[in-house]
């Protein structure tokens, strides 16, 4: 990282993920609701970065069904994958519209600095992936979708994600049909939403001759695999969509009842990360560094 903005450009972050995903080790890519949050991943070690359109809507006070405008993801995502030298790949639900617009969020994604995202076979206005009564558009219409997202790429490196939920609609057998379609229309990277179980998992993994993303979010329908698991069953990639805003929620939630009922945070100091890791996080000692530079800077001529 420079200090105003990635120290990587996204042509090169897009190159990284591509990488990744052909590296044959699984990409760990948390979701960060926060630019901030985007830093700490880096931090830790992660290999990417993930931006939930769950976890956005929830953030701006909203259910996850359909209502965020290109606009607002595109502005969030951006602020988000500046934040880190890590690639992003963004949630970019069923495409905000038809073909031609799922065309123009590509676009604006891949202007925005966003190394890729996914795009969903769901009817419009979706619901989350993990709930029932979720529906799915033909496979047809879907693969005009992807072929339209697909025709307006400029940078041939932004990934392309299939998302299917055909799982939990028509079953396995058409998810994986669905799959392979899309692979046939140009999707770098198949995204296998809510299947139950390991053996699932692995019968996609059988089937599916394209690089893999697993959805580890919490509370929904699959069971939760480990990264090890994952790995060797020859998933590409995992994201844990939600879980950083589930844990900070969880936190924060606990922080204002003891206030509430304590009348002071002075007990839960541990909870909190400390002033010191935030501005770590943020450089803030290297930010001094360049103001001291800056005020004790003088002109050659104003020196005599
Ligand atoms: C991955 C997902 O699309 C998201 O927006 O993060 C959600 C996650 C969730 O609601 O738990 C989904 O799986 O639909
Ligand atoms: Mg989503």
């Amino acid at each position: 990282m420079t200090l105003f903005s990635a120290g990587v450009s996204d042509a090169d972050k897009r190159i990284a993920l591509r990488a990744g995903l052909d590296s044959g080790t699984l990409q760990r890519w948390p979701g960060a609701f926060s630019p901030l949050v985007a830093k700490l991943v880096a931090d830790i070690g992660f290999e990417g970065v993930y931006v939930s359109g769950a976890a956005l809507s929830a953030d701006l006070g909203l259910p996850d069904i359909g209502l965020t405008t290109l606009t607002e993801v595109a502005a969030r995502g951006g602020a988000i994958a500046r934040a880190t030298d890590l690639p992003t790949l963004i949630d970019a639900d069923t495409g905000f519209g038809e073909p031609m617009s799922a065309a123009r969020t590509i676009a604006t994604l891949e202007d925005a600095g966003l190394a890729g995202c996914h795009l969903e076979d769901q009817v419009n206005p979706k619901r989350c992936g993990h709930l029932d009564g979720k529906e799915v558009v033909p496979a047809e219409e879907m693969i005009k979708r992807l072929a339209a997202a697909v025709g307006a790429r400029r940078d041939p490196n932004f990934v392309i994600c299939a998302r299917t939920d055909a799982r939990g609609v028509e079953g396995l057998d058409s998810a994986i049909e669905r799959a392979k379609a899309y692979v046939d229309a140009g999707a770098d990277l198949i995204f296998t939403e809510a299947l139950a179980d390991l053996g699932e998992f692995e019968r996609f993994r059988a089937e599916v001759d394209a690089p893999l993303l697993a959805n580890m979010t919490e509370f929904g329908k699959s069971e939760l695999l480990t990264a090890d698991q994952l790995g060797a069953l020859g998933y590409n990639a995992v994201i844990y969509p939600v879980t950083t805003l589930r844990l900070a929620m969880g936190a924060v939630e606990r922080g204002l009842r003891q206030i509430d009922g304590q009348g002071t945070q002075a007990g839960i100091l541990d909870d909190m990360q400390h002033r010191a890791r935030l501005y770590e996080l943020l450089r803030y000692a290297d930010y001094n560094d360049f103001d001291d530079s800056i005020f004790t800077y003088s002109r050659p001529r104003e020196q005599s």
